[in-house]
């Protein structure tokens, strides 16, 4: 964490879209008499803002949750057979239970069957006391004895030695005893889990927590669909970020618009209620400018910020801040690859960290082209592989998405820039 008194006054700030140093930010509350020179706070590097991300969250606790929805969620403790499975001994054929060799007398239904009896028995039924094994109703017919009563025999269609002891029969237990263990902590589960906890006996499972968010859109000049006059931009985020936070561990809860003012900032960052979301990850309004209320609503609600800027590029004015109900607040740029940078900056390792999911990994790349210095901050570049070897994509301001649509990943490249074969970090893209 850096937090610094400044060489410079506001005034003196270097542009930080142009400049070779980090950008310092005014601390909120720091302006100080005249004359004063005000704190100013350094951003934190990437490394720190990644580490802060991880650390400042600890994982939500387990709870219970009904069968449909505990699909794809983690399991928080061992999953045990409530009861024997199959919990009584069942027909696996349409036909009859029978006791003993044909022929068999037909004995009334719920009866304990005595050798030389049988009763007819559908798939699943429970296998009357006394039954050896099923008859499959195409290896059996009802015939009459000599005195004119019904008695089972056996059909054209029996096999040789049909009904072999205990054919057709499942026995109780066959699949599971109760209390076997039927899944471990920490699986994720599929479908087939779900049916195995629902024939096992369970109504609910409990599950490691995951974070609900809430996206928070702002941007008056923002349209949701068709072709923007100028002066407006198409939403970017609207038709994908959901997608993004979920497969970064969260569930996304809600979806606001927030025009360009304190009051409706402030509105749709208030907390929903009975069941408000864990993290609130904004877009835009993250600067300084007239248009711009992020920083100011997240201070006035008595929030704090663990990150204000990143020294990196795009995305150097991402955020985290958290509210004094607990609440955190992940602000993104307006600048669609900025927020995408700073998503998988700031939003990955928090929404594992909530979610109880392993760390997200850095791996690293090799370069298959040099990049320049830059004596400014460090730069998250979009990156192909070409035979093994990362290239830097081309179109990648921080308001464009062509760059990052063809990427494999995302190179970690230092100011001092990267020479040919030389290896640097790299962030998978969640999407890959
Ligand atoms: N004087 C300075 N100006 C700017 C600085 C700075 O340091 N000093 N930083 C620049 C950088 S870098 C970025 S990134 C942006 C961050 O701005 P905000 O987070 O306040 O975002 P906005 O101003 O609201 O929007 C920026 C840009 O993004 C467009 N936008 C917003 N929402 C969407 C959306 N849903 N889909 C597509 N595009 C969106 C918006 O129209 C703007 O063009 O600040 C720079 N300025
Ligand atoms: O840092 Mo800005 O995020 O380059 O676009």
């Amino acid at each position: 964490m850096v937090q610094q008194q400044s060489p410079f006054s506001p005034g003196e700030l270097p542009d930080p879209a142009t400049s070779p140093v980090p950008d310092l930010a005014p601390a909120p509350g720091a302006a100080g008499a005249p004359g004063e020179v005000p704190a100013v706070v350094l951003p934190h590097s990437w490394e720190e803002a990644r580490e802060l991300a991880w650390t400042v969250a600890q994982p939500l606790p387990p709870h219970a949750v009904p069968l449909g929805p505990a699909l794809g969620r983690i399991l928080a403790s061992d999953l045990h057979a409530r009861h024997a499975m199959p919990h009584y001994a069942s027909s696996a054929m349409d036909g009859w239970a029978v006791a003993g060799s044909a022929p068999w007398i037909l004995a009334g239904p719920g009866e304990p069957l005595s050798p030389g009896q049988a009763v007819p028995i559908v798939t699943g039924g429970l296998i009357p006391k006394g039954a050896k094994s099923v008859l499959r109703s195409e290896s059996g017919q009802i015939s009459t004895d000599s005195e004119g009563l019904p008695v089972l025999v056996l059909g054209g269609g029996a096999r040789p030695g049909e009904p072999k002891n205990g054919q057709h029969i499942r026995p109780a237990g066959q699949e599971a005893e109760a209390g076997e263990l039927l899944a471990k902590a920490g699986t994720t589960l599929n479908p087939a889990h779900i049916s195995l906890a629902a024939l096992g006996g369970h109504d609910e499972l409990s599950v490691l927590g995951r974070p609900a968010v809430k996206i928070v859109l702002t941007g008056d000049e923002v349209v949701p669909a068709g072709i923007p006059d100028p002066g407006f931009v198409r939403d970017a985020f609207s038709p994908q970020l959901g997608a993004v936070v979920g497969s970064l561990g969260g569930a996304v809860v809600g979806l606001q618009r927030a025009a360009d003012n304190l009051a409706s900032t402030l509105d749709a960052l208030a907390d929903d209620g009975d069941d408000p979301a864990d993290v609130v990850v904004t877009t835009g309004a993250t600067g300084h400018s007239s248009a711009d209320f992020l920083r100011e609503a997240i201070l006035s609600m008595g929030g704090t910020f663990h990150v204000r800027h990143i020294a990196m590029r795009p995305g150097h004015p991402t955020l985290l801040a958290e509210l004094p109900d607990g609440r955190f607040i992940v602000g993104l740029p307006g600048n669609p690859l900025a927020a995408m940078v700073g998503l998988l900056t700031l939003g990955a390792p928090l929404l594992a960290r909530l979610g109880s999911l392993p760390r997200p990994a850095v791996g690293t790349v090799v370069c298959g082209s040099p990049v320049k210095a830059y004596h400014g901050p460090t730069r998250i570049m979009p990156y192909r592989l070409v035979y093994g070897l990362a290239s830097p994509c081309a179109h990648t301001d921080s308001a464009m998405m062509r760059g990052l649509s063809q990427a494999d990943g995302l190179m970690v490249v230092p100011p001092h820039g990267v020479k040919m074969g030389e290896s640097v970090p790299a962030v998978p893209l969640p999407w890959n």
